[in-house]
């Protein structure tokens, strides 16, 4: 994450459970202008799939969720690098890396980040972001 430094753009981070990362690419593919005014970094799998359908949108991947990846962007938060964090989660299925997911929502919320759980509060995070 050497390059961070050079880059001014304020981060959107951007994560998605399996049964939701076909919901999170195509609000990536509607919002891809207003997305690209920010440094994207992304869980790695969720990040694979979005840097595959839209090539022309920078990303950084992170390791995977259950991997580290959730802790990565936690740290991030936690570090105050993090505009704002957008996590389509799957509320239907158990995932062995749930203290992770949990952790993750913990640092937005004590370092009073945006974040949007689903797609319909996620319009108004990048909304409200100026983008
Ligand atoms: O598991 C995740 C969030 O908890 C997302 O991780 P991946 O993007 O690697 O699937």
């Amino acid at each position: 994450m050497n390059e961070a430094a050079a880059d001014p753009r304020p981060i959107v981070a951007l994560v998605a459970h399996d049964e939701k990362k076909a919901d999170l690419v195509a609000f990536c593919r509607t919002h891809s202008q207003e997305l690209s005014r920010f440094r994207l970094v992304a869980t790695g799998t969720t990040g694979g799939r979005i840097a595959e359908a839209l090539p022309q949108l920078e990303i950084t991947r992170l390791k995977s969720g259950p991997l580290g990846g959730d802790q990565q962007i936690g740290a991030l938060i936690a570090e105050e690098r993090v505009a704002a964090m957008i996590f389509f989660v799957d509320a239907l299925t158990p995932h062995p890396h749930d203290v992770d997911v949990k952790a993750l929502m913990r640092l937005a919320i004590l370092y009073d980040i945006p974040f949007a759980l689903n797609r319909a509060s996620a319009e108004l995070v990048l909304k409200a972001d100026g983008a």
